[in-house]
């Protein structure tokens, strides 16, 4: 059992913080936002992510797992101090480190004794480095030692839990064999694979990893603007192709492209990593390009569906970046529906759980539905923009009933071709034959 104080309560802090209290570790997790923490404290999950409050409620019980934002007295009473604040993207691109350079200060004020201090955070290479000259220059005594890691978190949102309870491996990037002993250790529990290598190529490792898995995503998409041309269907094309071993299925779902609090934020910092030290990362600009026009390319159909957007009543169906969360960092809603507002089109939307979040976030005459049907009732056209399983499995003869046009212009292929000419519906999803219906051209 370990002692370990996890700084920043988001996502990341607050799943692995569980995580590491689940395997039997002794967990503090804090963060400076004091409405987080009495909410936790009070057994409230500020986030919505599937399977959480239970796995917090337990380890609370047990006595594992605890929450405060006396941020320097659960350093002091640690062994491993892990750093899970936010590395947002600043306005010139590149990963903000005021939080991480913050939480370093704090970690150096109050380290009474040897420490191993990780950091969790997606940070550019050198950040280690940062990390340590900041803890050692804050530090009241330099002869109390510390180690510094670099331990970089894989979670999905939406599967955090499993993701990391089940983690493929732990990259463990170390200046000392002994502080990678420990962190290697603190993991035993989890059975995974562990990766031990050095701090600036563990920093690497994790811009690699979602830059490969975006490049992947936009690599489908435009496979798929493709087919769209040639009369292929992505679908078919992705399955045929991941069956290849060496490229692998995942990540080869054509749709309005990546979004989220990781992919687009890091695509950018390693585009400026790479332009401060005067290396030109084609492939990564790309990546970012394709991305942006593919959300764009929602637009294109639904105008090519209406005609002409100004004036028709629009249903979109998904707010959140991805299904189970309400994370909306980056979704591609928050480019769509202003944009479809300022054609000229009113719209209504619906999404199982991100709606209190969006609606801080969307223009206020976005007008809200409460379920996918009350949302769709009286539309010129639905837009599906999340593959929530209530939306794919939305019944869609009622659906085609509510409609005022049988219009669904579908940015996640949630539904089979055959299926929607079936049903006499208008459809145009991505990389696959657009459905046409004799009624649609009477709109
Ligand atoms: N969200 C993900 O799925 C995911 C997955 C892997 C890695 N990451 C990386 O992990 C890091 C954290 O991401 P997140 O989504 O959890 O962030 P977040 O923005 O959701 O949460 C960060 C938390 O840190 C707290 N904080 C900020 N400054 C602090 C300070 N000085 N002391 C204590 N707490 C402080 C904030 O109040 C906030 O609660 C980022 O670098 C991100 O790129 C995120
Ligand atoms: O085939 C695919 C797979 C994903 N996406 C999109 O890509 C984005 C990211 O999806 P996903 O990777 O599932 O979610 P995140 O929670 O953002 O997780 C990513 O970002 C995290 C933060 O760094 C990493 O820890 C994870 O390993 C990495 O998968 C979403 O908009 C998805 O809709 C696609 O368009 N097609």
């Amino acid at each position: 059992m370990k002692k370990v104080a996890v700084i920043g309560t988001g996502y990341v802090g607050l799943v692995s913080g569980t995580c590491f209290a689940e395997i039997g570790h002794q967990v503090i997790c804090c963060d400076i936002d004091r409405r987080k923490i009495d909410l936790l404290k009070s057994g409230i999950i500020p986030i919505y992510e599937p399977g959480l409050e239970e796995i917090v409620s337990s380890n609370t019980e047990l006595g594992r797992l605890s929450f405060t934002d006396e941020i320097g007295a659960a350093i002091q009473a640690s062994d491993i101090v892990f750093i899970a604040v936010g590395t947002p993207m600043s306005a010139t691109g590149e990963a903000d480190l005021t939080y991480v350079k913050a939480v370093a200060k704090t970690i150096g004020e109050n380290l009474n004794s040897y420490k191993v201090v990780v950091t969790k955070s997606t940070v550019p290479v050198g950040t280690g480095r940062l990390v340590a000259q900041t803890v050692a220059e804050n530090r009241p005594d330099s002869s109390v030692e510390f180690d510094v890691v670099s331990n970089p978190e894989f979670l999905r949102e939406g599967t955090a839990i499993a993701d990391c309870m089940n983690m493929e491996r732990a990259v463990i990037g170390a200046t000392s064999d002994k502080a990678a002993k420990i962190i290697a250790e603190l993991h035993e529990p989890f059975n995974t694979t562990i990766y031990i290598t050095n701090l600036e190529s563990a920093e690497m490792i994790k811009y690699a990893a979602n830059a490969f898995l975006a490049t992947k995503i936009s690599f489908i998409n435009e496979i798929a603007n493709l087919c769209e041309r040639v009369g292929a269907d992505v679908t078919e094309v992705a399955a045929g192709v991941g069956l290849d071993s060496r490229i692998g299925a995942k990540f080869l779902q054509a749709g309005i492209g990546y979004g989220g609090s990781c992919f687009p934020k890091d695509t950018e910092a390693l585009k400026h990593i790479a332009t401060q030290n005067n290396y030109e990362f084609k492939i990564i600009e790309s990546v970012i390009d394709i991305n942006h026009r593919q959300r764009l390319i929602m637009l294109d159909k639904i105008k090519e569906a209406l005609g002409s957007v100004q004036g028709k009543h629009i249903a979109v169906l998904g707010l959140a970046f991805k299904p189970n969360t309400d994370d909306m960092r980056y979704a591609p809603s928050l480019d769509l529906i202003p944009a479809l507002l300022e054609m000229g089109a009113t719209v209504t939307a619906y999404d199982p759980v991100a709606i209190p979040e969006a609606s801080k976030q969307l223009p206020a005459e976005t007008e809200y539905g409460a379920n996918v049907y009350d949302t769709l009732r009286g539309a010129d056209a639905c837009m599906i923009l999340t593959e929530w399983n209530e939306i794919k499995e939305m019944d869609l003869t009622r659906a085609r009933e509510l409609l005022r046009a049988p219009i669904v212009v579908d940015g996640r292929n949630c539904f089979s071709l055959q299926e929607m000419e079936e049903l006499g519906l208008a459809y145009y999803s991505v990389g696959r034959p657009v459905v046409r219906t004799p009624e649609h051209a009477v709109v």
